[in-house]
């Protein structure tokens, strides 16, 4: 029996014929373009399974590669369902930053260079990379790094050094933080001056002494050479420069080399990656061959359709028409709630009548966004796997801030709490005078102070106005203390006039005040709004321990490639949040913008709800766009002749017709949910409710 028989025995799964080309193509440079769920990762599987069953390749010649470990986790246990019977070695799926470590590793060793890494677990804390750039920037500019400037500072250092960006034309990247140019020159003359012995290397650092070892080390080179026979990369879209350049130097000469990418997902330029490169393939390898695939298993008509034409409006493209031949489904949600509140119980409201809740995905721009999502299901008892745990959240300044307003109310004599927020309220305070009260420590209440010392007039009334405002929040419950916070106190205007002066995201630090503010609105004291903010937390760091369960996950759009669930909703589809305000001023991160709602749109199987808040006019533009193509052919049902099913005929033995499986007869019925067996598609579970409500059951 030929392979592909086999392999759709083994694994239900008959490939394609461009699949089937592309697996047997396993000698001379291949690119894999795809449309999202054509099947790439399954094919690449397969590719690998016929290079070690068919081909009697050894394992260890090959060299899997792929973009995350996420990536590499998903790929490696993909690869365990189709051939865990079959063969007796697993081949190594490794990120592409764990296979240049190797090389470094090898090649430091033979220069006798020693290393320390200052990312991942570094002891002693300062010398971890963001510990050292945040004192880079403060040496150069006297000030404290935000968590958002830092983030700014990062990801421009990754990009010049994914891109590898020559010194004399670091000026023209783009950065949101002026100084990023000249602290990233620093940094890099402190890793180089840290000590005589010892290099400092950073994960990016990795990549470049990596591909530097490739081009003067020829012993390395041709070892790496020799071993791997056959190269391939998943998610190759996402790859930067050097990634592209070490992967390339070490298929050749051979250059069996399988490229598989889609220039659509590609998410991730704003820290390096170049799909540039990818699509100058032909160029590089005129021999190559490109194999385009792009029929959608994944996703219901309605779902492909308007995915494929909305990705369209990008120019920055390969020309690709995504089609599925799988039925319309079911039509796309696009709903604007007022309140950011009613959005999340909606969601919590359907996600709590699924059964089959792992097939439920809640996807969002901003880890932000989780914060509310994670409240709301903590409250209903519904446990949840987040792709990417991640709780700068509880560490925002905005956040602090207001605990720290909280904390300060308690005994307006601690002068060490109010020097973190006395710059932040309407009381117009100097900071000779924070200084004065410095120096005469903790004591008395602060205003009481200030009042017996030479004050200019209108600070006379301020001052007596914050201490009224102070005295109150304490008795207050959380969600009233944080309104006289913000109104009383002035602390939403100061927060504006903070971003403003500091060039710092203020939509984002306004996202944050209203997650604090929703959070605190079950809470009746300040102290339980300070420990839900903890539980939330750890929550969140638990959540991994879930992975695998019955439960929804939650994750950013980013984190979601790869992923495809029955149901998905994408939240917070909000005017500045996607695109954001310098999406909009940048057709370059626009069109990246439109990737990241596409690679969204396309996780979905069969239910997709696209959800924003704050009314229409908040919503973001892209969603008066989708509301367009959904054209009624779409959208709606196909005919059926019957009458709709209400919930008494659902009964054990009634035969139905649903709008997507077709013929079924009930075989179960429990109180909310029942069982069908169709003709065509065996067993599956329904909710009553949900069925009867959608009127995707006719008599027959
Ligand atoms: N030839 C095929 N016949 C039936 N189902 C297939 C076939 N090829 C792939 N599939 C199914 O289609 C779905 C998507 O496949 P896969 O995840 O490999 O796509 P992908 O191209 O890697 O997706 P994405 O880029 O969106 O992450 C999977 O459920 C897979 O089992």
């Amino acid at each position: 029996m030929d392979y592909f028989k086999q392999m759709e025995q083994s694994t239900g799964v008959l490939l394609n014929d461009i699949q089937k080309q592309a697996v047997l193509k396993t000698d001379g440079p291949l690119l894999l373009l795809a449309s999202p769920g054509s099947g790439k990762t399954t094919t690449l599987n397969m590719k690998i399974g016929y290079l070690l069953l068919e081909k009697k390749v050894q394992p260890e010649s090959i060299m899997a590669v792929t973009f995350s470990r996420a990536a590499a986790e998903d790929m490696a246990e993909r690869f365990r369902q189709f051939f865990h019977d079959k063969v007796s070695r697993p081949v190594q799926f490794s990120t592409i930053h764990s296979f240049a470590f190797r090389i470094v590793k090898s090649y430091f060793q033979k220069k006798s260079i020693n290393y320390r890494l200052i990312e991942g677990d570094v002891e002693p804390h300062w010398l971890h990379k963001r510990m050292a750039l945040q004192q880079l920037f403060t040496n150069k500019t006297g000030k404290k790094i935000t968590e958002d400037e830092l983030e700014s500072l990062i990801t421009y250092i990754s990009y010049v050094k994914n891109r590898m960006i020559q010194p004399d034309q670091l000026q023209k990247v783009k950065c949101s933080l002026k100084e990023a140019k000249d602290i990233y020159i620093a940094y890099e003359e402190w890793k180089r001056n840290y000590d005589d012995q010892t290099l400092l290397l950073d994960f990016d650092d990795m990549l470049t002494y990596a591909y530097e070892a490739l081009l003067h080390d020829k012993m390395i080179l041709k070892k790496l050479q020799k071993q791997y026979d056959y190269v391939l990369t998943d998610e190759s879209q996402d790859n930067s420069l050097v990634q592209h350049k070490i992967v390339e130097k070490i298929a050749s000469p051979q250059n069996n080399l399988c490229v598989v990418a889609d220039d659509d997902q590609s998410i991730f330029q704003w820290r390096g990656s170049d799909v540039g490169h990818l699509l100058e393939f032909k160029s590089r390898y005129p021999n190559g061959q490109v194999l385009t695939m792009t029929e959608n298993y994944r996703s219901s008509k309605t779902i492909v359709q308007v995915a494929n034409t909305f990705i369209k409006r990008n120019k920055e493209r390969y020309r690709k028409e995504m089609y599925t031949v799988n039925d319309i489904g079911i039509p796309i949600e696009v709903q604007s709630f007022k309140k950011r509140e009613a959005k999340i119980r909606y969601v919590m409201d359907t996600v709590k009548e699924q059964v089959n809740r792992k097939e439920v995905a809640i996807l969002y721009r901003n880890n932000n966004s989780a914060v509310s999502v994670v409240n709301a299901m903590d409250r209903l008892n519904i446990d949840f796997y987040m792709k990417e745990i991640d709780t700068k959240f509880f560490r925002h300044w905005v956040t602090t801030d207001l605990l720290n307003f909280m904390r300060f109310s308690y005994h307006t004599g601690r002068v060490d709490v109010l020097e973190h927020i006395y710059s932040k309220f309407n009381a117009y305070m100097k900071k000779d005078q924070m200084k004065w009260l410095l120096q005469e420590g903790r004591g008395e209440c602060a205003f009481a102070r200030l009042q017996n010392t030479k004050l200019e007039a209108y600070q006379v009334s301020k001052l007596k106005q914050a201490k009224r405002a102070f005295d109150k929040i304490n008795k207050l419950s959380p969600s009233a203390a944080i309104t006289v916070i913000e109104d009383d106190l002035g602390y939403r205007k100061a927060l504006e006039q903070r971003c403003e002066r500091l060039g710092l995201n203020v939509d984002r630090a306004k996202e944050i005040l209203d997650a604090l503010k929703e959070i605190a609105e079950d809470e009746q004291t300040l102290k339980g709004f300070a420990d839900r903010l903890k539980r939330l937390e750890s929550k969140m760091k638990q959540s991994k321990f879930n992975k695998g369960e019955n439960v929804p996950t939650l994750s950013t759009f980013h984190r979601a490639k790869g992923l495809e669930f029955d149901r998905v909703y994408m939240i917070d589809l909000n005017r500045d949040i996607l695109p954001t305000k310098e999406d909009n001023d940048d057709p370059e991160l626009m069109e990246e913008a439109v990737r990241l709602f596409y690679v969204g749109m396309t996780r979905a199987r069969e239910h997709l709800e696209l959800l924003s808040s704050g009314g229409v006019q908040k919503e973001s533009p892209f969603l008066p766009q989708i509301k367009k193509l959904i054209a009624p052919s779409t959208v709606t049902s196909p005919h059926r002749a019957g009458t709709t099913v209400a919930h008494e005929d659902l009964l054990p033995n009634t035969t139905i017709e649903h709008e997507k499986f077709g013929i079924g007869t009930i075989i179960d019925v429990k109180s909310d949910t029942m069982t069908v067996d169709f003709e065509h598609h065996g067993e599956k579970e329904f909710i009553k409710q949900f069925c009867v409500e959608r009127g995707l059951l006719t008599k027959v």
